[in-house]
């Protein structure tokens, strides 16, 4: 961002979701720089203070930023095939096994170039933003080769360079055994352990390492240790865990102090405690639920009854969740795992944030001195935006302190 001085920005009257919870009463919201300056009810407004500040809007309901703590967005080619396949009664199990899924878009990544990537993948964080993200994780993962997967982070880097967006990169190289080590996972892991995780760390392109830890994937040794191999190097860790089976992956990760445990369909008692004690945000994704039509649901009950914040995201990727709307997620957070609309909006604000390890500076939450990142909403409620399904009820979109323009569909562009 360049540097021209801000004026003071002010909103008034705004219904306001803080991150937490909906306030009982309208308040002023004003931003200084790229920080909230001051959060106070109407009632206390002083007309003195809002001298010299910008008015940038009256009434609507504010929310902090979205977070979209867990996607795959950048990856070659398409799995619409694949979706008729599991129509026809495939499971997305038998589809990996076969050498699809996963490994049908390694094939297609691997083949494109850093640019070819670059550009599909623009309009997919566009229309993250066009509603209401502010904050994205993209992962890597489909390419699997050292080359390859620091191809697709530095993808992911550029895309937070150019676009008015915090993105913060995962390197996801433990996701799939890759063709040509099809008899010598532990050699992968090894690749992944002594090769990848050194060199993305070196050339700062990631700031966590994630696994896939299942039958389908790797072993809770294997992933224990990749998990070793990013504390080592300072980064942070984060697991695909407990979606198709349980064999403990979360416990392992937080054994290793997790940011979050990501899918958790099927984890235990024993593996909610061990996130409650790692301080763990535990990662819910519908979107992947609803797709692969699973039917086993995430342990809701047993993490708000142990106090773990649940953090809910797209998981936007081409196989088990191509969808691309944050607040479908809201939605189906709430139809699909019971979610109060208001645990679904702090999954994706406060509770997304802590996923990424943004707790400390206060990202998505709206209160003095925390990142300016905020989305005024045509809503009349905060739970309206988990209530109904309807796209374009973004009005406005601020960026550590600045008001974007709207990204709009080109119409001309490729999606997925
Ligand atoms: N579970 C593993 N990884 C991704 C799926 C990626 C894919 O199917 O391409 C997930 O989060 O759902
Ligand atoms: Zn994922």
């Amino acid at each position: 961002m360049t540097g021209t001085p801000q004026k003071r920005k002010l909103w008034r009257d705004v219904i306001l979701f803080d991150g937490v919870d909906t306030l009982p009463e309208p308040m002023a919201v004003m931003v200084e720089g790229d920080r909230i300056g001051r959060v106070v009810p109407m009632t206390e407004f002083d007309e003195a203070t809002a001298a010299g500040c910008e008015e940038m809007a009256r009434g609507g309901v504010m929310t902090p930023g979205l977070v979209d703590c867990h996607t795959h967005l950048v990856f070659g080619g398409s799995r619409a095939d694949e979706f008729e396949q599991r129509l026809e009664g495939a499971s997305y199990e038998e589809i990996a096994r076969a050498g699809g899924g996963i490994l049908s878009t390694v094939n297609a990544t691997r083949a494109a170039t850093e640019a070819e990537l670059f550009e599909a993948a623009r309009p997919r964080l566009e229309a993250l933003m066009r509603d209401g993200v502010t904050t994205v994780e993209i992962k890597s993962g489909y390419g699997l080769t050292v080359a390859d997967e620091l191809k697709m982070l530095r993808v992911a880097r550029r895309l937070g360079q150019e676009l008015p967006v915090r993105v913060v990169t995962t390197l996801l190289g433990a996701h799939a055994l890759p063709p040509e080590f099809r008899d010598d996972s532990d050699g992968y892991i090894d690749l992944v352990c002594n090769e990848m995780i050194p060199a993305a760390a070196t050339e700062g392109l990631a700031d966590a390492v994630d696994v896939f830890c299942e039958k389908i994937a790797f072993s809770v040794a294997q992933c224990e240790q990749v998990f070793a191999a990013a504390k080592a190097h300072g980064l942070s860790i984060k697991a695909h865990a407990e979606q198709l089976s349980n064999l403990g992956g979360s416990a392992a990760a937080a054994r290793f102090g997790a940011l979050s445990a990501d899918h958790i369909e099927f984890l235990d008692e024993a593996g909610v405690e061990a996130l409650r004690e790692a301080d763990s945000v535990a990662v819910l994704l519908p979107g992947a639920f609803h797709t692969l039509r699973e039917t086993r649901l995430p342990p809701i009950a047993a993490l708000r009854a142990a106090g773990v914040p649940m953090a809910v995201a797209t998981d936007a990727n081409p196989g088990s969740s191509p969808i691309f709307n944050p607040t479908l997620m809201l939605n189906f957070a709430c139809t699909l795992f019971r979610l109060t609309p208001r645990e679904a909006l702090a999954g994706m604000t406060a509770h997304g944030a802590r996923a990424l390890g943004f707790h400390e500076e206060r990202l998505g939450r709206i209160e003095e001195g925390a990142p300016a990142d905020l989305c005024l909403w045509h809503v009349d409620t905060p739970a309206a935006l988990a209530y109904a399904i309807q796209p374009g009820r973004l009005r406005q979109r601020v960026f550590a302190g600045r008001v974007c323009e709207l990204e709009r569909d080109e119409g001309e562009r490729r999606h997925v």
